[in-house]
């Protein structure tokens, strides 16, 4: 399976917060921090420890440690930037790369208008985040890019997928795995996602 849904407690209370029609910028940002630190909880449990000698309080103690592993972070502009913040909270050091893509309202095709990646991709761990996977096709057109440029272990955080982006993103990327929040029921004429949240990045920058 990849696309993960993640049953915890704390995440569909918190989900279901941020259905309410009229919920404030303030409180819709705070969840989707809240929210994205839970989803890089999970995203990251399988990263490998190695033990390592410290010198403890009470003497030489062997500890654990994530065994030399370097992430980037990768909001897709503008809504992944909401998600940001949550998500250095769980790995502080990860360097982040950006990708700009804009859905075309029409035709519900991305439109790529910026990116700037960190170095030796082919040695991180890519956390991709973005709220909505809709028809996925942003969220495909960012693996692409990172692909290209030699990722291999890419993974993707979004707070809602519709099912039609969950059979696109696995048919396009079977090894790209995503952890969502919820799959909702479908998209609606407007690729909006039902139920859903609206749209998210008019939400968490208050330009609706
Ligand atoms: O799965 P898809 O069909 O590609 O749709 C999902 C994309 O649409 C939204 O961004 P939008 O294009 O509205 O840009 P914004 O973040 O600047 O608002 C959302 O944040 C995703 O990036
Ligand atoms: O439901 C959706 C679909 C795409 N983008 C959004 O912000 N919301
Ligand atoms: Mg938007």
């Amino acid at each position: 399976m990849s696309v993960i849904e993640v049953r915890h407690p704390l995440v569909r209370h918190k989900l279901g917060l941020m259905r309410a029609a009229e919920i404030s910028t303030k409180k819709f940002r705070e969840l989707t921090a809240e929210v994205a630190r839970l989803l890089a909880y999970e995203a990251t449990a399988d990263f490998p420890l190695e033990t390592v000698r410290v010198e403890c309080w009470s003497g030489p103690t062997d500890i654990e440690q994530i065994k030399g592993r370097k992430v980037t972070v990768v909001p897709i502009l503008r809504a992944g930037i909401g998600m940001l913040d949550g998500v250095l909270d769980m790995v502080p050091n990860a360097k982040i790369s950006v990708v700009g893509l804009a859905r075309d309202h029409e035709t519900l095709q991305p439109v790529h208008y910026f990116e700037n990646f960190v170095g030796q991709l082919d040695e991180r761990c890519a956390l991709i985040i973005d709220p909505m996977l809709a028809t996925a096709g942003s969220m495909i057109a960012t693996v692409d890019l990172l692909k290209k440029r030699g990722c291999r272990d890419i993974r993707a955080l979004v707070l809602v997928a519709a099912p039609e982006g969950v059979r696109a993103l696995a048919a396009a990327h079977p090894d790209v795995r995503c952890w969502t929040a919820a799959i909702d029921s479908h998209l609606n004429e407007q690729g909006y996602i039902i139920p859903g949240l609206g749209d998210a990045g008019d939400k968490i920058f208050g330009t609706k």
